[in-house]
């Protein structure tokens, strides 16, 4: 059934006679709307339960049978009309009996109820002015008048005829000034005997709608076109060369640690023409180098750096730079479950949808599986689903650390969720045994992640402890006996929340690698409070994802910002996600760091849209003030066509303090982002790309070494954030959150102390 149906319900309703007729499509239509989240007018896709209704209606009780029916609607009737449950009929025959008993109230005008609202709105038009009434009726219009314009059924209703809800309120406000100046004294009866409220703003709905598209043509466009611009459903058709080839698709479906990452870069390097699509330029970087030394020549293409190899077929890259524009014979898009990812997730989706492969491997665990076989099925592509089971058994070590990091051992992976956290715990390990600790975390440039891994790796040195963040869930090969959780929750950007069940799966699934020296993977935590949301988590089975992100391209922006002129670009975008209509399967992604970049870019004069739209998405760490600076001056400079240059000194040793090594980690990402932009802008206008290239080599190398030997208390970006208390013999971390929200009774008894439990994760 085509879209706009609710409107044409709206249509029929005020153009036919017949009061239960009437009835029965507004308290359709009504429920149509209803189902709708608040405050979005994604206006309803047809719901066949409308037509269903209407038919079991007609079938089972004649007095509401509807001779002059639409003949188009009526067939889509029939046709939908078999399984509609019985509590609808009453529930709609007591919403009929209701409006019956209203009828009675209106004390001899109920006929004024059955009359065509089209017929009345005509009337009141080509009046020449207000007949005469009570003061006391007057009183009682202003309020059933007040009652409409603040009436939230109303407003979603006018949707469904382009008033939009903010310009609802001065709609209904002239609406009202209309009726007062010509109102006929019959249909002023009739509603004074309504009184406000529903039976009043149900019948006067019809008769505004009229008045609406009579009055308010300009406004009533503009906001349509404005809906269509900002239509994200059906995305699969957004990419129709994609959809017109008969891809097959090859989920590998898993835990982790379980080689569907192996199995599909076997397929990749065989092809004669492959793409990579990575979540982590580590990921990408580690498979660019694991595949030219294979023999197969591959290309490097990340938000950061191109690397042409040449005479090469095969590229790896990461998602969000994924080629949909070329052909390939093979492509892969590793942690296909990042199409939920809230900020993400529209680049796996885009991927999936876009990318021209005659095969393309998915890998990732199962959560994603069946919204997977929904886009298959609607893109005509034939999914082949492979199953894995890890190589190694994960088990939990019941015993924990008892609270003690002295009882850290060799080949332990330390998993804290802040970078304070981090560096206490090295500082902890290295004061109270002899360990010494790599570390890795978000913050910290790949190659450094990496040199530090390979520095865990070998088994030939001291530094046989990892303390990491969960920037090592993805993608690193490391030689993990046990991963440790030494806390099990993480700010999240606004709150602390408990880390998400899902990722820890994901990091623990890190011990035990195949290839590596240990038998099996072991999982624990430091604190035996903790133990059971890790057992619990563990067991847990994978998600299964309703919805996948989603977010526009910039044609898409630009289409809807056509049809709202004057307003900002971050008016623009929200605006954008409050009118954007999106299928069932699908959410817009959260934006909230594209409009926090956006409104610090308003000051900047002479962007077009298109840059402004490409500098939000430059990667930049918005709690970091140094690096939002620097992202200023880089668009000003762009925005005066002058050559954007890096205003940075660059430090001479490593760093001998945490602000020293912030100051290192906020340079790296600073230079990084230049890279970023000199590739997705004008490269003439970045004409510095080779000096900040090795700028950011050489800091990333002075990292490095000042890992090696960090032995500081860790500050914060943010002072506000309180410490931990220092106990006598070193440290004491922060109360487990999880212990706080958690009614843990349920789990208490998963896991006898001592026990050891085998788990898949
Ligand atoms: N058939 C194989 N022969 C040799 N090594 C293998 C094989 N399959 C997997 N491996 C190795 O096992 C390790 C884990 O495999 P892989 O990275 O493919 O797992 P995964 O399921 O993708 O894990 P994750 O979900 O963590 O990404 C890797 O080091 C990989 O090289
Ligand atoms: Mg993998």
């Amino acid at each position: 059934m085509a879209r706009g149906t609710a409107s044409h319900l709206l249509r029929i309703y005020s153009s036919k006679h017949g009061l239960f007729r009437a009835r029965v499509l507004s308290f359709q239509s009504n429920r149509c709307f209803n189902s709708n989240p608040p405050n979005s007018p994604n206006f309803p896709s047809p719901d066949p339960s409308t037509y269903q209704v209407i038919n079991k209606l007609i079938t089972h009780n004649p007095k509401y049978s509807l001779p002059n029916f639409d003949n188009q609607l009526y067939s889509t009737l029939v046709e939908n009309g078999n399984n509609f449950p019985n509590s609808a009929i009453v529930e709609l025959d007591q919403n009929v009996e209701k409006i019956v008993l209203d009828e009675e109230k209106t004390g001899g005008c109920e006929h004024i109820g059955a009359r065509d609202p089209v017929e009345i709105y005509r009337k009141f038009r080509d009046a020449s002015r207000s007949e005469k009434q009570t003061r006391g009726d007057w009183d009682m219009l202003t309020e059933i008048f007040s009652s409409f314009s603040k009436s939230g059924w109303a407003s979603n209703q006018a949707l469904a005829v382009y008033i939009g809800a903010s310009f609802f309120p001065t709609a209904a406000h002239k609406f009202r000034n209309f009726f007062f100046k010509k109102c006929q004294a019959d249909v002023a009866k009739y509603l004074v005997g309504l009184g406000p409220g529903d039976a009043a703003d149900r019948f006067l709905f019809p008769i505004f709608a009229e008045f609406c598209l009579e009055e308010f043509p300009d406004e009533i466009k503009r906001f349509r076109g404005m809906i269509d611009s900002a239509d994200l459903t059906k995305p699969h058709t957004w990419f129709p060369f994609a959809r017109a080839m008969k891809r097959k698709i090859i989920y590998h479906c898993g835990p982790t640690n379980s080689g569907k990452t192996y199995n599909a870069l076997q397929c990749f390097m065989e092809a004669k023409k492959g793409i990579y699509c990575s979540p982590l330029r580590l990921l990408a970087m580690e498979v660019f180098d694991k595949v030219n030394a294979l023999g197969v020549y591959c290309s490097l293409h990340t938000g950061q750096e191109k690397k042409h190899v040449p005479f090469s077929h095969h590229v790896a890259c990461t998602v969000e730079m994924v080629s949909i524009d070329d052909m390939f014979d093979v492509a892969v898009i590793d942690e296909i479950q990042m199409m939920s990812d809230r900020h993400r997730g529209y680049a796996w989706t885009r991927a999936l949808l876009g990318l021209k492969a005659d095969e393309i491997h998915l890998c990732g665990d199962p959560s994603v599986l069946n919204v997977v076989r929904k886009i298959c099925s609607e893109n005509g592509d034939e999914l082949y689903e492979n199953r894995y089971e890890r190589f190694k058994p994960l088990v939990v070590e019941a015993k924990t650390l008892l609270g003690d990091l002295r009882n850290v051992r060799s080949g332990d992976c330390v998993v804290a969720f802040s970078r304070r956290e981090i560096f206490e715990v090295k500082l902890a390990i290295e004061k109270h045994t002899n360990h010494r600790c790599c570390v890795i975390y978000g913050a910290l440039p790949p190659e450094t992640r990496r040199q530090q891994a390979t520095l865990f790796n070998d088994q030939d040195n001291e530094f046989d402890v990892l303390v990491a963040s969960d920037a090592v869930g993805m993608g690193l090969n490391l030689n993990i006996r046990r991963v440790v959780f030494y806390n099990l929750s993480k700010y999240n950007g606004d709150k602390i929340v408990p880390v998400p069940a899902s990722q820890v799966k994901q990091i623990a699934g890190r011990a035990g690698r195949r290839g590596s020296v240990y038998p099996d993977g072991l999982a624990t935590t430091l604190h035996l409070d903790d133990l059971d949301y890790l057992i619990e988590c563990l067991k847990k089975p994978f998600d299964d994802v309703q919805k996948i992100g989603l977010f526009p391209f910039f044609e898409q922006i630009e289409l809807f910002a056509g049809q709202i002129p004057n307003v900002t670009f971050p008016q623009l975008l929200e605006k954008f996600g409050e009118n954007c209509r999106l299928d069932g399967s699908y959410f817009l992604c959260q934006h909230e760091h594209i409009k926090k970049v956006a409104n610090m870019l308003e000051k900047v004069q002479g962007l077009s849209l298109e840059d402004r739209f490409n500098f939000c998405f430059a990667p930049v760490n918005i709690r970091d003030p140094k690096a939002m600076y620097h992202l200023l001056k880089f668009a000003s400079s762009y925005a005066q066509n002058l050559p954007v240059s890096i205003a940075m000194g660059m430090p001479k040793c490593s760093a001998r303090s945490d602000s020293e090594l912030l100051d290192l980690e906020t340079k790296h990402q600073v230079l990084s982002m230049y890279l970023w932009l000199s590739y997705h802008f004008k490269e003439e206008t970045f004409p510095y790309v080779k000096k900040a290239e090795a700028m950011a080599t050489d800091i990333a190398d002075l990292l490095g070494q000042s890992l090696a030997k960090a032995c500081w208390k860790p500050e914060s970006r943010q002072q506000a954030k309180s410490k931990p208390q220092e106990k006598k013999d070193g440290y004491e971390r922060p109360r487990s959150i999880i212990k706080l929200c958690e009614k843990k009774s349920h789990v208490k008894s998963a896991l006898p102390a001592g026990h050891l439990e085998k788990v898949a994760a």
